[in-house]
């Protein structure tokens, strides 16, 4: 049985759920023929916390706010990430802080620490993979590592492995589809009668939102995702701020009522299609799709992406798009493919 020894960059929602995935069910991937351990975590709140035989996951997730991993042995009140990164006994470093949809930091730098020190990074944030992916990618083989995304783009639901592995021998024309978990939420929330506040409110109760939610609201998170998805399925090389982008930030509650009462729903549509002269044209705006369209029975922080190919016409995928749990599953898979690659299953 092969341990991996983990490092969690940032300890909010996501690594917290892929913390107690460990600490209760620690048998769960004998079946895959690894175990997982913590020997690192750092986080802006707690500070840093170093223990090579393995972090008793059950005492830190019982902290309580406001508290700091000082104290203990190996700890420290200050996120020493560098540190942490390049020389804590860590095989895997997993990043998951905050997302900058401007340049992708501190994470881009958590992430080229991880690769030039010899450790797989998996991560969840989409600033490093949508701003610097083929460059962390080239970093990644170099150093014979592995940098692994799944959940970039609609959480823990299959998009980017799933599209590059089964669909490889298709052309993929576009891809097109509701890619943000909030702004879904808020819209059925808004059309069940609440105000925009309060069902931002409660998504980010839920732990679907961002840090800063108006990355949700205005589409700068969607528009992350489809420079992802245009980059890594369609061969372009957009930046961002490629894709023109408008929020559901001015739809009102009449638009939205409004709108159900005519029998459609406004949805926040992102997608990214090949013109015919090859040119990758990409949008994120909202939509106000006919109840027949696919896409307009996708609810709450559900997602969906149609990819358009040669061979089968649309594919469309549709799972959960936000939530911690569902978010924390997306790390497990990257790190099923590090072990895969690991042991040789799969070549750099
Ligand atoms: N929550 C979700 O449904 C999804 C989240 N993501 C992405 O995953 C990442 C994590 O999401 P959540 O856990 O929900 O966010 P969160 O806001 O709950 O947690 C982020 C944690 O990172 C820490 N942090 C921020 N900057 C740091 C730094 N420089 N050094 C150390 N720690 C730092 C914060 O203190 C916080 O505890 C984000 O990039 C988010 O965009 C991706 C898909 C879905
Ligand atoms: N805030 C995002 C989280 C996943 O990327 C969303 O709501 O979709």
């Amino acid at each position: 049985m092969t341990t991996y020894n983990l490092a969690l960059i940032g300890f909010g929602g996501v690594n917290r759920a892929l913390a107690e995935l460990i600490r209760d069910e620690p048998g769960r991937f004998a079946s895959l023929g690894f175990e997982l351990r913590v020997v690192a975590i750092t986080d802006l709140a707690f500070g840093s916390l170093v223990q090579g035989e393995g972090i008793d996951l059950a005492s830190v997730l019982a902290m309580p706010r406001g508290s700091t991993f000082e104290g203990l042995p190996g700890g420290s009140p200050d996120p020493r990430n560098e540190d942490v990164i390049k020389n804590s006994p860590a095989d895997i470093v997993v990043e998951a802080t905050f997302t900058s949809p401007v340049d992708g930091e501190p994470a881009v730098s958590h992430v080229k620490w991880a690769l030039e020190s010899g450790k797989h990074v998996v991560t969840t944030n989409k600033g490093p993979v949508a701003l610097h992916g083929q460059e962390l990618r080239t970093l990644a083989a170099e150093n014979g590592v592995r940098f692994e995304y799944e959940g970039a783009v609609m959480s823990g639901t299959p998009v980017i492995r799933l599209a590059h592995k089964m669909l490889g021998g298709l052309e993929l024309n576009a891809v097109q589809g509701i890619l943000n978990g909030t702004s879904n939420y808020v819209l059925g929330r808004m059309e069940a009668g609440l105000g925009l506040d309060e069902a931002i409110s409660e998504a980010q109760a839920l732990g679907y939102a961002e840090a800063d939610p108006t990355a949700d609201i205005g589409g700068s998170d969607v528009r992350l995702k489809v420079a992802i998805l245009a980059n890594e399925l369609l061969g372009a090389s957009i930046r961002p701020g490629d894709v023109e982008t408008t929020g559901i930030q001015d739809i009102t509650s009449d638009d939205v009522t409004q709108a159900l009462a005519g029998g459609s729903r406004w949805k926040l549509i992102g997608e990214a299609r090949r013109e015919e002269d090859g040119r990758i044209v990409a949008t994120v705006q909202p939509v106000a799709l006919p109840a027949d369209h696919p896409l307009a029975g996708i609810s709450g922080a559900t997602n969906a992406v149609s990819f358009t190919t040669d061979l089968l016409g649309a594919v469309t995928v549709s799972g959960p798009g936000a939530g911690r749990v569902e978010t924390a599953y997306a790390l497990i898979s990257d790190i099923i493919a590090v072990d895969e690659f690991a042991k040789g299953a799969v070549r750099a």
